[in-house]
């Protein structure tokens, strides 16, 4: 399906969809503790309901509110899975579960879609031997199988490529008869979400320490029942604000401000630049328009952010330089070459660099045919880019926002974007 979005001035309040991260982090504990907890608001995305699947496939039970708000999940007895767990575009569900497949007496099978199965799983599959496990996969990517248990309690791994491997090892340590240390042998990138894994454990009653490389589970811990109201999504949020910032007057509800998402930095990253940003104690936050300048921005711990971030430096007046988030090469598709491909095709002067992009502007943006990759954060950022572009913005693949954010584009309608399918 292919989305025309044409020139467009956006004014109104929306709600934040339910986080992503934090609903996987609460399908997933609720799975492995023993008892029942209820997931409120979870998200009901392509990702999501993978993981869903997935821990009803590795044995929990889950029944879900006819209204569709709520989930209920008792857990504690989970077992391999007799059939290979599709966890389709989704790189989180893939490396979390495998963690706690690898934990299992018995082998799993984990795959997923073409874009999937091309993203880098080796550093984990590693760990995953150095602590005992059997693992066969192709050529270090998806499809591959772990048979566990863990047996060791001390592994090493690249802190660089994804965070995703270290909440996967963290996450399963409490079912492991030892202790497991962590220890990092490169910098840390998108610690953020380490820290959000870190904090949902501690809600389940695990606790884990950070040490001087790394991290460290005390053994004869174990997950217990707790209830969770998954709040909203501050990387599915950045665009909604881009388009307050580009075109007009956006308030978003839902959105908690002690939330560990470090994807928030989005807010400060608008007002820094320019933007008028209002916000509230209780979680609204207002973004309008502004006359807004270039600036040099660190995205290693917001990966997320990269290709709106991208958008929005077009209509920047000056230099804008996106960096430290090489692992942005390793996503749905390669973000640092889809971003640039999609606004050079509108016009914009833009330059990838080998961890982000250098984009000079203000740039006057043209609609064309768009590209995604089948990728949901190229074609929201896309999307984003079409009310600011002169003619119409033409996306392929548009119902890949479901992978995140599956009510992306009755929001942008009902805040007055001129889109439609095709
Ligand atoms: O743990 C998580 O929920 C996520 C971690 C990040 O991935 P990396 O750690 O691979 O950067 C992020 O890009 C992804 O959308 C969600
Ligand atoms: C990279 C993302 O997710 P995942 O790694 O879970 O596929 C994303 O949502 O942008």
């Amino acid at each position: 399906m292919k989305l025309i979005v044409s020139h467009s001035q956006l004014r109104g309040i929306t709600a934040a969809p339910p986080s992503k991260s934090h609903t996987h982090r609460a399908f997933i504990l609720a799975a492995l503790a023993d008892g029942t907890s209820v997931v409120s608001s979870p998200l009901f995305g392509e990702d999501t309901n993978a993981t869903l699947d997935a821990v009803e496939a590795l044995g929990a039970e889950v029944s879900r509110t006819p209204e569709n708000d709520t989930v209920t999940i008792r857990g504690g007895k989970l077992r391999p899975s007799a059939k290979i767990i599709d966890c389709k575009n989704s790189g989180t569900s893939i490396r979390i579960l495998a963690g706690v497949a690898a934990q299992l007496a018995g082998t799993t099978s984990l795959t997923g879609d073409a874009s999937l199965c091309s993203r880098p799983m080796k550093p984990l599959l590693d760990a995953f031997t150095e602590l005992g496990v059997t693992v066969t996969s192709r050529d270090g990517c998806a499809p591959f199988s772990v048979t566990g248990p863990v047996s060791g309690a001390a592994v090493h791994i690249r802190g660089d490529i994804s965070s995703q491997f270290i909440s996967a090892l963290l996450i399963g340590a409490p079912l492991s008869k030892n202790e497991l240390s962590v220890h990092l042998t490169t910098l840390l990138t998108s610690r953020p979400y380490v820290e959000m894994t870190i904090a949902a454990m501690k809600e389940h009653g695990v606790s884990v320490v950070t040490t001087e490389d790394g991290f460290f589970v005390p053994k004869n811990q174990k997950y217990s029942p707790a209830d969770a109201r998954v709040g909203g999504d501050y990387s599915s949020a950045a665009f909604l604000f881009a388009a307050g910032a580009l075109t007009g007057d956006v308030i978003v509800t839902n959105l908690y401000p002690k939330d560990p998402q470090g994807d928030k930095m989005f807010i400060d990253l608008l007002e820094s630049l320019g933007a008028g940003v209002n916000r509230t104690s209780s979680g609204e936050v207002r973004v309008t328009k502004g006359p807004m300048h270039g600036a040099d921005v660190n995205l290693a711990d917001a990966p997320d952010l990269f290709p709106i971030a991208a958008v929005l430096a077009t209509q920047c007046e000056g230099t804008t330089r996106l960096f430290g988030a090489a692992h942005l090469r390793f996503k749905e598709s390669d973000r640092i070459k889809s971003t640039a491909m999609f606004l050079q095709s509108m016009g914009a002067d833009i330059t990838e660099t080998e961890d982000g992009c250098i984009v000079n502007g203000p740039c006057a943006l043209s609609g064309t045919n768009v590209t995604t990759f089948g990728d949901h954060r190229i074609m929201m950022a896309a999307a984003v880019a079409g009310l600011i572009a002169d003619g119409d913005t033409v996306i392929d693949d548009a119902e890949c926002c479901a992978v995140s954010y599956p009510n992306f584009v009755a929001a942008m309608q009902a805040l007055g974007a001129h889109m439609r399918f095709a």
